[in-house]
């Protein structure tokens, strides 16, 4: 059995701007991405995208704002890591944005997203993301820069 891990990812719009965070240490480091964390036992999703996006951002946002937007399932070749991602977007957060041990937060125009600063595969979901479509991502990698294999597809639910 592959090792296997439940995670979470908040995307935060506001109007034309996304805020990405500049991952400072695990997985990801030195990428820019959305909030997100994994899912501790028994913990509902929503909640531990909740919780994930306040430690890394300082944000607060209600359940009932995050809009599932997809998910997407990695599996890693070099280590046998399997990863699924429940992605979110909100637009009503509250609080103030700090810089955490994990994260540097930064706002970005929607038309100036640093893709070449971040997971290889996110150029090809945030299309699905900014159109609305709910969508379903298998890829795999081999370390975290490699995409040996892509498949994205829009679907009903997730
Ligand atoms: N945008 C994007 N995000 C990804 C990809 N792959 C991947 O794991 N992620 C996200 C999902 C999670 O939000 C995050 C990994 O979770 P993490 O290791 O930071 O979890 P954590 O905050 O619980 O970690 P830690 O406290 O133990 O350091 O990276 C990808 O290809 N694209």
């Amino acid at each position: 059995m592959n090792r296997y891990l439940c995670c979470t990812l908040v995307q935060i719009f506001d109007h034309k701007r996304i805020l990405l965070g500049l991952k400072k240490r695990g997985l990801g480091v030195g990428k820019w991405n959305g909030f997100g964390g994994k899912v501790k036992p028994g913990e509902e999703i929503k909640m531990a995208a909740v919780r994930e996006l306040k430690e890394e951002s300082g944000l607060d946002v209600e359940t009932s704002d995050l809009t599932n937007v997809g998910k997407l399932v990695f599996e890693f070749v070099n280590n046998g890591l399997v990863i699924e991602v429940y992605v979110f977007r909100a637009q009503n957060y509250h609080g103030e944005i700090v810089e955490t041990e994990e994260m540097k937060p930064q706002w970005f125009s929607i038309d100036e997203i640093p893709f070449n600063e971040m997971w290889v595969d996110d150029i090809d979901w945030y299309p699905f993301m900014f159109t609305q479509k709910l969508f379903f991502g298998f890829m795999k990698f081999n370390g975290e820069n490699e995409m040996l294999y892509k498949e994205l597809q829009v679907v009903e639910n997730v």
